[in-house]
């Protein structure tokens, strides 16, 4: 049996071990150009570990507004219903691989709603 998330370092190792499928996916690769350089990969991954910590465990680590720098993003690379869904499909079968359990549960539908709320608010600003 896998464990659930429990802690900072699962979340880390969630996070990259994503990072490492969507940085080889052919479709999704373009947005993270910049996180080839290790330094921002990792000042990325640890800005990442504090949103979903804060989500799962209440820590206060992430008070930024995660929306915005996806908003501003789209302008010069669209999110497309394709990405979101690769996205999504990524996130769960990498928590899939190492997790299981209730904060495992509870992190695959936080990240759905969170990616629904987020393909409306880039649809209200394409129209
Ligand atoms: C098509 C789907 C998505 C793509 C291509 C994408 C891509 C990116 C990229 C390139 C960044 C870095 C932006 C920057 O530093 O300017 C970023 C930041 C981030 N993303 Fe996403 N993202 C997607 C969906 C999501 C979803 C659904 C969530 C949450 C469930 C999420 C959570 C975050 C967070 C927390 C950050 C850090 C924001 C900050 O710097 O405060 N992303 N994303």
């Amino acid at each position: 049996m896998k464990k659930d998330i429990e802690d900072r370092a699962d979340i880390y190792l969630l996070v990259k071990e994503f990072y490492v499928k969507l940085m080889n996916d052919e479709m999704m690769r373009h947005f993270f150009i910049d996180f080839t350089q290790p330094e921002l990969l990792e000042e990325h991954l640890q800005t990442l570990v504090d949103f979903w910590e804060n989500i799962l465990f209440y820590t206060g680590g992430y008070r930024k507004n995660s929306m915005a720098p996806h908003l501003k993003l789209h302008q010069r690379k669209p999110f497309k219903a394709e990405h979101f869904k690769c996205w999504l499909s990524s996130f769960s079968s990498t928590v899939d691989e190492f997790f299981e359990g209730e904060n495992s549960h509870a992190i695959k539908s936080r990240a759905q709603s969170i990616a629904i709320v987020m393909e409306i608010k880039i649809s209200e600003q394409n129209s």
